[in-house]
Parts: C-alpha cells; structure tokens; sequence
C-alpha cells in the first residue's frame, strides 16, 4: 500500500496533502502541460473521476498526466466505468451517507472484474457527502440525501462506522462546486474521534479555505472546480 502510506506518512508527520480533482469531462488532454503548470507548487496528488464521466475519457485523461507528471495519480471514480489500469490507485468509495444500495456495495462489485487483474492499489474511503447548499452532482447521480451540516452526531457516527468497517480513509465531501464547503467545527469534530486520515473537498476555493479546513485536521484537502476553466 505506497500511495496510503504516503497519505498516513503525510497525517503522521502533520504535513498536509493537496489533491487537485481532475474531472476527464472538462479536461483537455492538450492542455495538460499548461494545466500542470497552473496548479498549486504544494500540490501533493492528482485525482481523476466525476460524477458523470465519458466511456474511456478517464484513460486519456490519465495517460497524459502520467506522460507529464510524477505525481501519485488517484481514481476517483464516480462509476467503475471510470477505472483504468493505467493510475497509480483508486479510492475505493462506499457512499456511507446515503443508502442506495447500488453506491453501498453494487458499483464495488462491478468493479471487480477488472481490479483483481489489475495493479492498482485499492484504497477501501468510506464517501460521506454534506449538504453544501445546493443539489450536488453526487447526490443526482447517487440518488442519495446528504447529511446536515448541523447534524453533528450522524456525521460523527457515519464517519466512525465507517472506521469500523475497515476504512483506510474518510472523505468529507460537500460536492463539487459546493456554495457552503464542509464547515471548520465539522471537520474538527470528526478528524477528534478519528485514527485514520480525513480528506475533505467541495466548494474549497481560497487559500484560506483551505488553510481554514487544514487548521481544523483535514489531513488532505480536494480542490476541483476552481482550478477549472
Ligand atoms: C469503488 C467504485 C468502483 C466506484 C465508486 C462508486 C461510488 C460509490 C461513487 C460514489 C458516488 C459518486 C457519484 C461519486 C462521485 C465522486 C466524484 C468523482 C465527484 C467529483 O465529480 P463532480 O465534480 O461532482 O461531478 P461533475 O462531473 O458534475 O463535475
Ligand atoms: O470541485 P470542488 O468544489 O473543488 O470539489 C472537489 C471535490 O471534493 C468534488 O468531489
Ligand atoms: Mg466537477
């Protein structure tokens, strides 16, 4: 497991990780040098995934940032469609804050034909997503509800169950494009009741709100849209 140990080395040493989201929909494999060059110096990961993505985009899309880049490269994969063999890992996401079954454990199993035979590092993230203001591209596509901002104790004990259930990971997710980004009190109430790393993403455009996500224990934090064109 290289590329989680790199995150736990990252949670452990109080460092914190930069994914920059890449989504193949939007991306233009042309522009991936001048792409690579506008994205943060402290940028630790790129992930690749969208909620809605294309047959066969994540490949190219991933092919060229692995030709340009030496960062870790990560699926984030909206459907198993999304993965390729050529990443370096993928987030195995069970989408915890809802209950569709098909987003529970359907699309894992899917997937399966296709990992078992491949070399990529599975990393087992349970998915939690918030209200952010508005519908989400995850909560149309999953069918699902996202939980309150305000409901500490079912986010707290989401998040630890999905600790209990092997999680290497947990990810806080408002959305992409969120209007409100996963709140600081939060994240600090959850990343206190945690043993394994907190990623946090959705709605993070400023570099203080990303300092502000980071000071209350996100160990990583996503920004995708921003970075966009
Ligand atoms: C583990 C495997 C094989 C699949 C996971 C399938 C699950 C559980 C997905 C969770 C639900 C979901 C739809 C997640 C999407 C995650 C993601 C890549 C979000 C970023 O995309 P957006 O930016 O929200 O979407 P747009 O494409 O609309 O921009
Ligand atoms: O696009 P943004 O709002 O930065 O969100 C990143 C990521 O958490 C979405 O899945
Ligand atoms: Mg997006």
């Amino acid at each position: 497991m290289i590329y989680y140990q790199s995150i736990l080395k990252l949670a452990s040493e109080k460092k914190k990780g930069l994914a920059i989201l890449i989504d193949p929909d939007k991306f233009d494999v042309s522009e991936a040098a001048a792409f690579l060059k506008r994205i943060p110096k402290e940028t630790t990961h790129l992930f690749v995934g969208g909620s809605t993505v294309v047959a066969q985009l994540t490949e190219g899309t991933v092919k060229a940032l692995k030709a340009l880049s030496n960062l870790p490269v990560i699926l984030f994969p909206g459907d198993y469609t999304q993965i390729t063999n050529r990443a370096d890992a993928v987030l195995f996401l069970s989408l915890l804050s809802g209950r569709n079954p098909e987003y529970l454990v359907g699309q894992q199993v899917k997937s399966v034909a296709q990992l078992r035979i491949s070399k990529l590092e599975i990393i087992p993230t349970a998915y939690i997503l918030i209200d952010g203001g508005h519908e989400s591209a995850v909560a149309r596509v999953s069918q699902t509800k996202p939980l309150s901002q305000d409901d500490l104790e079912t986010v707290i004990h989401t998040a630890l169950a999905g600790q209990y259930m092997g999680a290497k990971l947990i990810y806080l997710e408002a959305g992409s494009g969120a209007k409100f980004s996963v709140q600081p009190m939060l994240i600090r109430a959850v990343k206190r009741v945690l043993n394994i790393p907190l990623i946090v993403g959705g709605g993070i455009r400023s570099d203080i709100q990303k300092q502000a996500a980071f000071d209350a224990g996100a160990d990583m934090v996503v920004m995708g849209t921003v970075f966009e064109e």
